[in-house]
């Protein structure tokens, strides 16, 4: 069987003993790799979506201007303050756009034009609000289809190497994060190029004003870094802490029923809880930190504005209007410059997430699997499939797992790989079903060695099932229907059961509609396995491998699948891994593996059972 990712908790003598919690990094020296995976996002997002980029921050360009242009109409509007009539008068008047209008303007057609800007302006933000969501969606879930890919792709020895958590998580909390951080990315943007219209509007009303209010928006932002640097703190510690969190949870659903048996529920509860209370104590430090930033913040942005008056009415002797207008302006600025504070920070506790994407994304595609590219036609074996000196070792492992093995399975022919537990059985099986390609030696089909480029199609030609096969929680039809890549005809599977001696279907009250349950739990082990073959064989395989196939069935029901495998002869080439007696009797061919090596053969059918061979020894 192949060798599961490590645990976050390996259960000991003590259902008492709390685990300890998984690590969390040290400290980071500095921001560094935070830029760098900021940067990263930010190309990303330019080259996926930079079109749509620009075009969203047009609309928003388009919205901001509606608005400052709203705002500056009221600079003429507000001359009639103390005055009398509903004219005014634009003739004298210095401010931007003045030239294009009329020297005297009702101030019914103004104020219509300040409603028309808004509601322009009301118009361009919606649309760039719809666009920016369709933009952050479509940019996560490209990475959600292509680590799905990636994880597709990639070499089986090196996904059956990473932990499931981490996929898991990768695919789904991660992934979620990534959006939040590129809707942070975009609103830190978008408050960029606001900023940057209104610093240019209000220059227009007066330079030394702007000056100032926007080098105190600045300089608060600088003094903010601490707080900055806090948050990319935290956010390496959540991650960190998120990852132990899954590692727990994927660990106790996986051995759920291992754990309740062995009373072992009190200690990953035990786990888990010390890694919530830990996640909270950091949430709780961080929230306490990083507000004392917002509230300086804050205050910084009040003392501002006190002083942006005292300054405006004492030195810089603007008149009412222009006051107005700037603090109108002022208004739409310093949320802004709050805004980035506090979104650059969240920004920093999220992009872990995107770091962590792209370190997976990255190892996947350094092992992506180039047999998936081949799409060459491979050859169905009219004779027989020979492996010819054979090995395999798996990355970072010091000892061959498969060790220059010959053997030949005849066509049609039911052929069995004995041995003890780890002696290479399921290694050797998956270098047959072209998942693992030979590190040294090749595999022959009638002759010819099966190409990488052959193995895509070579997988189609073959059956597989697991020792604790999969089954979605669905019923048995869906479950079925699985193999086959699409919906079939309930005559086909009900062949296909047969063949299996899963008869037993018919019989159910619901047949095929019958629920299977959360992995197929609401069968016995021996119904499951019968169904997993079943449904191998509805893909009407060349060659069909039972791992461990008939582990979990009574001697009843193993005799019925040995009978069910025995009538499969002549018409498949099956190669069954067990470590029972029965089916070994019924073999044409026995191989004994010992330490990642074939040591003896048998053709028990041929020869009978040999006192002193390794199924004399078995079944004495
Ligand atoms: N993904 C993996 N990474 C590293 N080593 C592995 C991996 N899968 C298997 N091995 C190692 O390769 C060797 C052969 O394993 P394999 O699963 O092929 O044995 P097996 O004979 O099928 O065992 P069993 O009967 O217990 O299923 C073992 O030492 C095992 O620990």
């Amino acid at each position: 069987m192949t060798r599961e990712p490590s645990p976050a908790l390996t259960p000991g003598p003590s259902a008492t003993v709390v685990a300890p919690a998984p690590p969390v990094p040290p400290r980071a020296p500095a921001t560094t790799a935070a830029r760098g995976q900021l940067a990263s996002l930010v190309r990303a997002l330019r080259h996926l979506e930079g079109r749509r980029l620009w075009i969203g921050l047009g609309l928003l360009v388009l919205g901001t201007l509606s608005e400052g242009a709203a705002i500056m109409t009221f600079l003429p509007v507000l001359q009639l303050v103390g005055a009398q009539g509903t004219t005014i008068d634009l003739s004298g008047m210095d401010f931007p756009g003045a030239g294009l209008l009329p020297a005297m303007i009702p101030l019914g057609v103004l104020l219509l034009v300040i409603v028309g800007l808004t509601a322009l302006q009301a118009f361009f933000n919606r649309s760039k609000a719809v666009y920016l969501s369709d933009l952050i969606h479509d940019f996560t879930n490209h990475y959600r289809t292509a680590l799905f890919r990636d994880v597709a792709q990639a070499r089986w020895a090196h996904v059956a190497r990473i932990p499931r958590a981490r996929i898991e998580h990768a695919l789904t909390g991660e992934i979620e994060r990534l959006y939040l951080a590129a809707y942070l990315v975009l609103s830190s943007l978008q408050n960029l190029v606001s900023l940057g219209l209104y610093f240019v509007l209000s220059l227009a009303i007066s330079v030394p004003m702007t000056l100032l209010s926007y080098g105190f928006g600045v300089v608060a932002l600088a003094l903010m870094r601490p707080f900055r640097r806090l948050a990319r703190h935290y956010g390496d510690r959540l991650q960190a802490r998120r990852e132990g969190q899954l590692a727990a949870v994927s660990e106790f659903v996986g051995s759920l029923k291992m754990a309740r048996s062995m009373n072992l529920e009190d200690r990953y509860l035990g786990l888990f809880s010390s890694i919530l209370g830990q996640t909270k104590a950091d949430a709780r430090e961080f929230t306490r930190q990083s507000t004392i930033g917002s509230g300086l913040f804050q205050f910084a942005v009040v003392s501002g504005a006190a002083l942006f008056i005292w300054v405006a009415l004492t030195w810089a002797h603007l008149d009412v209007a222009r006051i107005v207008i700037l603090l109108l302006l002022f208004m739409r600025t310093a949320p802004r410059f709050m805004g980035m504070q506090g979104a650059v920070q969240q920004l920093l506790v999220d992009l872990p997430a995107w770091g962590a994407i792209t370190r997976l994304q990255d190892e996947l595609r350094a092992e992506r699997d180039p047999a998936m590219a081949g799409h060459d036609p491979a050859p169905a074996p009219r004779d027989e499939i020979r492996l010819d000196r054979v090995s395999w070792r798996f990355p970072g492992e010091s000892r061959e797992a498969v060790s220059d093995c010959s053997l030949t399975l005849r066509a049609g022919e039911l052929t069995v790989l004995v041995g003890p537990s780890g002696a290479g059985k399921s290694t050797l099986a998956d270098i047959v079903m072209g998942l693992l390609e030979p590190q040294k030696g090749a595999v022959l089909v009638d002759g010819a060695a099966l190409r990488p480029g052959q193995l895509r199609r070579w997988r189609d030609r073959t059956g597989y099932v697991a020792q604790e096969p999969f089954m979605i929680n669905g019923t048995i039809r869906e479950n079925m229907a699985i193999a086959a890549g699409g919906p079939v005809d309930d005559e086909r599977i009900l062949r296909a059961l047969d063949l299996a001696s899963a008869g037993f279907v018919r019989n159910l009250p619901a047949g095929l509609d019958t629920t299977m349950g959360d992995r197929g739990a609401l069968l016995s082990g021996g119904e499951r396995q019968r169904i997993a073959v079943a449904r191998a064989l509805l893909r009407e395989p060349d060659i069909l491998v039972l791992d461990e196939a008939t582990s979990a069935l009574d001697w009843e029901n193993e005799e019925a699948l040995i009978r069910a495998i025995d009538g499969l002869r002549g018409r498949m080439t099956v190669l069954a891994i067990t470590h029972r007696p029965a089916i070994s009797r019924a073999a044409d061919a026995v191989f004994v593996m010992e330490a990642g090596r074939v040591v003896a053969s048998e053709r028990p059918r041929e020869q009978g059972l040999q006192a002193e061979g390794y199924l004399g020894r078995m079944t004495s």
